[in-house]
């Protein structure tokens, strides 16, 4: 495959997510973290929203940061001037392109909506900017006609064009098809944006880059509007490990990273969360245990230090001997095959009762109740 860039918005769409805000310490936070690993470009914000924003903005701004630094505007020129204001040198400007979005926000007034993108643009290039455009509802768009607006976008002087699947209602075929045709029409790169209101965002993020387009938005945690967005670190390890396509990106940060977000938004990643999530790298099963301890790629796609991981297995209701056997000889505990199999017996009631795995202080606290002569 071709180079392919990230174009991280977890500072914009991320932020979006309902009830977050993120403050300026925390933006500046998450940008250099990004910077530091190697991700290759930020959508920072939205400057129009203020005051707020743009202080955060220009934080990030004035950190000399290596990854290129994107304001997203809409259609309208004091938007594009408050870009102006961040110091910002790439502007992003987005105008709807599907026929339920133009009806219900500009009353069907497409041709004036396509004239005041013109304006914006040519308002950009003038200031010497470079400029995106975004279709919104690209996916639910008549394609004839995010065709001339992709088209026209291009003849106006913008540099790419971004293909949003703003409710998230493609699937990873579609996707394909419908971003192959923009590729092969265009000369300037694509951008896919997707969201996960199937929970096909990383699918349908990855079929885009398949059908050629060259950048990628994302957010850290798949944090975003509704059910989010494609996740940074979902969309990075897929194409390392799926694709072997390497962005550069260190990839041993990841969970760091996610832990920064999910403490600057408030919002919790759930435990079986692709790449992040603490079970990622969890075995309680004895099936699976008794795999891993022999080779670890019996049930794990890559190592956890490759994303910030520790393995971990866990003793709970699923357990089996040798998992068991396993975490007691640690201990210098060592117990023929009734003793353990009583142990495990209790474990399995004990974690019903609990509702959990056990700690290991639990278990020792059980072994010692057994009074196994040769067990200390
Ligand atoms: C799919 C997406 O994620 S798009 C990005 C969405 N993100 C956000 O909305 C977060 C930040 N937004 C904000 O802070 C505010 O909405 C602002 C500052 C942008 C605008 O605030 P307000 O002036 O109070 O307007 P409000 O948000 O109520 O309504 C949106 C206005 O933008 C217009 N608008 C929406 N999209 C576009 C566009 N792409 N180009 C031009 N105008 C647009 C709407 O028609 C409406 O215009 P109107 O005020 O003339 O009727
Ligand atoms: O940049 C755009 O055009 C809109 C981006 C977006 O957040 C979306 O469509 O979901």
């Amino acid at each position: 495959m071709y180079q392919i860039m990230i174009n991280d918005t977890t500072l914009r769409d991320g932020e979006q997510a309902a009830g977050v805000a993120f403050n300026l310490e925390e933006k500046v936070a998450i940008a250099q973290f990004l910077d530091a690993i190697g991700v290759h470009e930020l959508e920072v914000g939205i400057p129009a929203m203020g005051e707020e924003e743009i202080r955060a903005i220009v934080a990030i701004r004035n950190l000399d940061l290596n990854a290129k630094l994107l304001g997203w505007n809409r259609a309208v020129l004091s938007d594009i001037k408050a870009s102006i204001a961040c110091g910002l040198e790439r502007v992003h400007i987005a105008i709807p392109v599907s026929g339920v979005q133009i009806a219900a926000k500009f009353h069907g007034q497409w041709r004036v909506s396509l004239q005041k993108l013109k304006d914006c643009i040519s308002f950009a290039l003038d200031q010497g900017l470079w400029v995106s455009v975004g279709g919104e509802d690209s996916s639910r768009a008549d394609e004839n006609f995010l065709q001339d607006v992709a088209m026209l976008s291009q003849e106006w002087g913008a540099s790419r064009f971004r293909f949003c699947d703003t409710v998230g209602v493609l699937d990873p075929f579609r996707t394909h098809l419908k971003v192959k045709h923009l590729v092969s029409t265009l000369s300037i790169p694509i951008e896919i944006h997707t969201h996960n209101d199937f929970g096909l965002a990383t699918a349908n993020a990855l079929a885009g880059i398949k059908a050629g387009a060259l950048s990628v938005n994302t957010t850290v945690n798949g944090l975003g509007e509704r059910a989010g967005n494609a996740a940074l670190e979902e969309v990075i390890m897929a194409l390392k490990c799926i694709y072997s396509v390497d962005l550069g990106i260190q990839t041993q940060h990841l969970l760091k990273l996610s832990q920064l977000v999910a403490k600057a938004s408030g919002a919790n990643v759930q435990p079986w969360k692709a790449i992040v999530g603490e079970n990622t790298f969890a075995h309680e099963s004895g099936i699976h245990a008794h795999g891993v301890l022999q080779n670890p790629v019996t049930y794990e796609p890559y190592a956890p230090e490759d994303v910030g991981w520790e393995r971990r297995l866990v003793i709970g209701k699923h357990s089996g001997r040798h998992s068991l056997s396993n975490l007691l000889e640690q201990h210098g505990i060592f117990l023929d095959s009734q003793e353990t199999q009583a142990i495990l017996d209790v474990v399995r009631q004990q974690s019903i009762l609990k509702k959990r795995s056990l700690t290991t202080e639990e278990l020792l606290n059980l072994v010692s109740e057994k009074r196994y002569s040769h067990a200390t």
